[in-house]
């Protein structure tokens, strides 16, 4: 298959990123990062969550964030909503798209949204019934779509079978996420040729986490199966909550280096890119993760 001419990146850091961070971050740092994000040129960025303060405290603040963005036309920002009672407060917040979030294991969903699989796929019916009512759109997640933290192995087969539950209800995407990074490229080839005789290839996206180095290599695996849209987040940042030892997604500079030197069209800014990674980095006090951003910093 020939690699496609342009990519969508949706950007997680602001939600993805930052949900894990036990220091307190304030509401103008990650307003800040979002707009220097949307001033890169990033056209999709998720903004936060509107889940549980008592489970993901850092995210507590997501409406707040979004009241104090710069919105720029033809920029999407989205949140996170994992139940109806989700939605209403991101609608109310003024949100315009949500995305919802299953796993492929019984165990990870369990301990991130305390419910079955079957209890969550449930649980968003009448969430796509109001959700299209007000006009919102909602995106899909399957989480541990390479491998659980707490059951190993996954079934390219549970992850079709939830890909297409949510595609089912409306879902207009479905993020395939390797939330611990253990997929390797081969698997990854075998994972998305299974879950598209359920969910077509322009309708899947790759959520690749870099715990063991191997993201990079799976999204060029995912765009030799046709794939073109791809979740990551600046500086590297992230890693979830209930998946321990997890490390950030793939870095957003990462992957648009690599697409640039293929000639991949992605409308993003690779040094203003870098500039809003380094600007959050520095606010965290961390290094940067991002291997690109690191080398043109030492380069001068
Ligand atoms: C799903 C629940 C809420 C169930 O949590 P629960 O405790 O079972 O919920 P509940 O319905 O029994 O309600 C208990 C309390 O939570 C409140 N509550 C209930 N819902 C909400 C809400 N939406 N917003 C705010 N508050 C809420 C509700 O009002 C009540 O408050 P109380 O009466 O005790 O004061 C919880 O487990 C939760 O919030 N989990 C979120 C976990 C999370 O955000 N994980 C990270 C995102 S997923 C991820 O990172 C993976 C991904 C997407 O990136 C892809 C990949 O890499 O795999």
């Amino acid at each position: 298959m020939s690699l496609p001419k342009h990519v969508r990146l949706v950007e997680v850091g602001p939600r993805d990123g930052l949900q894990n961070e036990k220091q307190p971050i304030s509401t103008a740092d990650k307003v800040r990062l979002v707009n220097d994000l949307s001033a890169a040129g990033v056209q999709y960025i998720e903004v936060g969550s509107f889940v549980s303060p008592k489970w993901v405290p850092q995210m507590a603040g997501s409406a707040e964030v979004f009241a104090q963005i710069e919105q720029k036309p033809g920029v999407t920002y989205a949140a996170l909503a994992p139940n109806l009672q989700g939605l209403e407060a991101a609608i109310a917040a003024g949100v315009s798209e949500v995305a919802v979030f299953a796993a492929a294991s019984q165990a990870f969903s369990q301990r991130n949204i305390n419910c079955s699989i079957e209890q969550s796929l449930a649980r968003f019916v009448p969430l796509m019934e109001v959700a299209r009512a007000n006009g919102v759109q909602v995106r899909g997640y399957v989480s541990c779509v390479l491998g659980c933290p707490y059951e190993g192995e996954v079934d390219p087969a549970a992850v079709a079978h939830v890909a297409r539950e949510l595609f089912n209800m409306g879902c207009y995407e479905i993020s395939l996420g390797d939330t611990i990074g253990t997929g390797t490229p081969g698997k990854t080839r075998q994972l998305i040729e299974v879950v598209s005789r359920d969910v077509p290839r322009d309708k899947l996206a790759g959520h690749f986490h870099d715990t063991y180095g191997q993201a990079l290599a799976n999204i060029y695996a995912s765009l030799l199966e046709g794939l073109c849209v791809f979740d990551s987040s600046v500086a590297g940042l992230g890693g979830c909550p209930y998946a321990k030892g997890a490390s950030g997604n793939v870095a957003s500079e990462d992957v648009l280096y690599m697409l640039d030197g293929l000639g991949i069209n992605t409308g993003i800014d690779l040094t203003a890119l870098v500039a809003a990674g380094q600007r959050i980095s520095d606010v965290l006090g961390r290094p940067n993760a991002s291997r690109v951003a690191r080398a043109r910093q030492s380069a001068g």
